[in-house]
C-alpha cells in the first residue's frame, strides 16, 4: 500500500506538539509578539472559557471553577484554537477556531483584546502563541459543552471538551496534580496554571502544591 504520508500535518510538525517543553518558550508581551520582530513567524491562538462554580461535590472538594479544555485529534490535550491563517489577526483566530472547534455562536459570545492573557514565543520553532481567556457564566458553559458535539470539527479535528479538575484530593495526588501528568500540545499545560493563577480560580499557592505533587509522582513513577 502506498505510504500517503501526513499531508498537510507535516508542514506542521516542526511547530511541534508531543514533547515541547516549557523551557521552549518565553513570554513576552502582546505589543512584541503582534510588532513587525515576529511578522515572519508562526502563530497560533489558542484560549480559555471558563466559568465560577462553587459546586461541593460528595461534601468534600469545592469545585473552583469549570475550565473548558479538550481532546484533541492526537490524543494531546489542548485548549479551542489553532494556527493563525495567513493575514489573520491572532484574535480573529482564536474567535474562528472556537467557531469550528467548539461551536461557539460569536453573536453570543466573542473574545476581544482585553482577554488576552499571555504570548510566548518559541525561538526555536519561529512559533509564536497567544493565549486569550474569557469568563462566562455557568449556564453558557454548560450550552457550549452540549452544543459542542454539532461543531464543524468535532469527531476528526477535535474529539470532546473535557473540565480538568481544579481540586487536590486527600491522596495529593488525585485531581488536578493527576490531570496535570497527560500530555498536552504545546504549552497548553503551562497555559492552564497562568489560566488558573490570572484568574483567581486557585490561588498561587494551590497551584504550586499542585505541581510539586505532579513532579514528585512523575519522578516516583519513573524510578
Ligand atoms: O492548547 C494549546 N496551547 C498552546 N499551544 C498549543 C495548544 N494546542 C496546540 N498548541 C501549539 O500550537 C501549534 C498549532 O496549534 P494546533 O495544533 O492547534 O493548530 P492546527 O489545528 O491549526 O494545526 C501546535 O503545533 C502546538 O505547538
Amino acid at each position: 500500500m502506498a505510504d500517503i504520508g501526513w499531508g498537510q500535518l507535516q508542514a506542521y510538525e516542526a511547530y511541534g506538539r508531543a514533547g515541547d517543553k516549557k523551557e521552549d518558550f518565553n513570554i513576552i508581551s502582546y505589543e512584541e509578539a503582534l510588532s513587525d520582530k515576529y511578522s515572519s513567524s508562526k502563530h497560533a491562538s489558542h484560549s480559555m472559557l471558563f466559568a465560577r462554580n462553587d459546586a461541593i461535590l460528595w461534601d468534600l472538594y469545592n469545585t473552583r471553577g469549570t475550565v473548558l479544555m479538550q481532546m484533541r485529534f492526537d490524543g494531546l490535550l489542548g485548549f479551542p484554537g489553532g494556527l493563525v491563517d495567513p493575514g489573520e489577526h491572532p484574535l480573529e483566530s482564536a474567535n474562528r477556531e472556537m467557531v469550528e472547534e467548539i461551536g461557539l455562536d460569536l453573536n453570543i459570545l466573542k473574545l476581544s483584546d482585553s482577554d488576552h492573557v499571555v504570548s510566548f514565543v518559541n525561538k526555536d520553532k519561529n512559533l509564536v502563541l497567544h493565549f486569550y481567556g474569557k469568563e462566562i457564566t455557568l449556564s453558557q458553559f454548560q450550552e457550549i459543552e452540549l452544543g459542542n458535539l454539532k461543531a464543524p470539527d468535532y469527531g476528526s479535528e477535535t474529539l470532546g471538551v473535557i473540565r480538568p479538575p481544579l481540586f487536590t484530593m486527600g491522596d495529593g495526588y488525585r485531581g488536578l496534580p493527576a490531570f496535570l501528568s497527560n500530555s498536552f500540545a504545546g504549552n497548553a499545560r503551562q497555559e492552564l496554571l497562568i489560566g488558573l493563577q490570572h484568574f483567581k480560580l486557585l490561588s498561587e499557592d494551590e497551584i504550586q502544591e499542585a505541581v510539586k505533587s505532579w513532579l514528585t509522582f512523575q519522578i516516583k513513577n519513573t524510578q
